[in-house]
Formats: structure tokens, C-alpha cells, sequence
């Protein structure tokens, strides 16, 4: 049994303006007041765990005990599988402290060079989100979303953000990049949750069916 998030305010435990933006469509037909972690001025804490889930924990729980309200956070990234996984739990640093994905989408792309990796079935990969529900109290419910795809070049699409525009989602015709939000979302509470595209949706779909009540 999942705990219920039954308050009216939720922290969104990220200092990513992209996934605070999708966070907040995804939970809007819920009616949660949100405010996100810079707002509250919380410290954007150290990711020193070694899995998706355990940098979300972390995230979570020092949101959550930082500002005494339930916090919801989301540790994210793109695995890529000639490239052994990376860059993983690393995609963000990838993109350097400037956070220029244009640099880190490149450098992804020149190691798949390297490796010789041209057809698309060497360009395989996932979009992983792992997603952390805290309370103050220290009680956390997790769980995790996925969605396999390839990697394209050149990058495609304005929309989105971070590397969405070098992936094409499994059986689509545009990148994340192309798609309006609510497509990459794939899903909103009135729909199964098998709807659901992006790894995001598919992780939210699954942590509210036991969290949230509309
Ligand atoms: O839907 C997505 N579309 C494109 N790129 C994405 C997506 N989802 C994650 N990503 C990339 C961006 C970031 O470079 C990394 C997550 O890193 P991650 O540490 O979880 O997030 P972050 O540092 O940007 O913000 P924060 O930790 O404050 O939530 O994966
Ligand atoms: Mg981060």
C-alpha cells in the first residue's frame, strides 16, 4: 500500500526549470498547489547516490525535511547502450556547469562515432526517470519510468529540453524535441496508464495510482 499524499502543497524537489514545467502539467489535474525548491530557497543538494532511485531519495528527503512539507523529486538520464549505459546517472553532469546540452548531445554523439555506431540499431537507448515522494516524517514512496528509443543526428526539434531533441521514442516519427508536451507526456489521469510515452509520464502514472485521489 502506497502512502497518500493527502496536504495541498507539494515541493518539487528539482532546480531543473524543463521537468518542474512537465512535473506541474502532469499534476495539475490534481489540483496540488505546487512550489518548487529554488522558490523555497532550498540548497540543491549533493547527487551522490549511485542509482536513478537513490539520487531521487535524496533529493526528495532533503527537500522534505528542508521545508517540512511533502516533496516530490525526479532523478533522470539517458542510457545509451553502445556506450555501455552512459552516460546513466551522469547525463546531467554531461552537459558541464553551464548545462549546455547542445556541447553534451555532441559529445554523445562523437563517442557513438567512435564506437562505429551509424545504423540504428547501434543507436539504441532509454530515457529513465526515476521519481521520489517524500514526507518530513522520512517516509518515501518510489518508482521508476522508462522509454526506448534511438538516438538521431542532427538534433531535431526546439521543444522540450536537455536531449530531447536526438530522441526518437520507439514507433514514433518525431523526436521529443518535435513534440508538443502533451505528446511526449502521452498521458493524463483519465487515461490508462499504458498511454503514457515519455519515461516521466510513465513513472508519474504509476505514483499516482496509489498517491494522489482527484
Ligand atoms: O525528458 C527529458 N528530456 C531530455 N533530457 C532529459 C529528460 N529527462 C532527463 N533528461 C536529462 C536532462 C538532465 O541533464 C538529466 C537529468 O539529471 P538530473 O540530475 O535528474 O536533473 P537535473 O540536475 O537537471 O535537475 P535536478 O537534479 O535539480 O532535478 O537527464
Ligand atoms: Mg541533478
Amino acid at each position: 500500500m502506497r502512502r497518500r499524499f493527502e496536504g495541498r502543497r507539494l515541493v518539487i524537489a528539482s532546480h531543473n526549470e524543463g521537468k518542474v514545467r512537465e512535473i506541474g502539467e502532469l499534476l495539475a489535474p490534481f489540483g496540488v498547489e505546487t512550489v518548487s525548491a529554488g522558490e523555497l530557497g532550498l540548497p540543491e543538494p549533493e547527487e551522490t547516490g549511485s542509482t536513478f532511485e537513490a539520487n531521487a531519495e535524496l533529493k526528495a528527503l532533503a527537500a522534505a525535511t528542508g521545508s517540512g512539507l511533502p516533496a516530490l523529486a525526479d532523478d533522470s538520464g539517458l542510457e545509451v547502450d553502445a556506450l555501455g549505459g552512459a552516460p546513466g546517472i551522469h547525463t546531467a553532469r554531461w552537459a558541464g556547469p553551464e548545462r549546455d546540452f547542445a556541447m553534451a548531445m555532441r559529445n554523445v554523439e562523437e563517442k557513438l562515432q567512435a564506437k562505429g555506431a551509424t545504423s540504428p540499431d547501434g543507436r539504441t537507448g532509454r530515457f529513465v526517470a526515476a521519481l521520489a515522494l517524500a514526507w518530513p516524517d522520512g517516509h518515501v514512496e518510489t518508482v521508476r519510468g522508462e522509454v526506448e528509443g534511438t538516438l538521431v543526428w542532427p538534433p531535431r526539434g526546439e521543444r522540450g529540453f536537455g536531449y530531447d531533441p536526438v530522441f526518437l521514442p520507439e514507433g514514433m516519427e518525431r523526436t521529443f524535441g518535435e513534440m508538443p508536451s502533451e505528446e511526449k507526456h502521452g498521458w493524463t489521469p483519465d487515461k490508462p496508464k499504458s498511454q503514457a510515452l515519455s519515461h516521466r509520464a510513465r513513472a508519474f502514472a504509476e505514483l499516482v495510482e496509489g498517491c494522489f485521489v482527484r
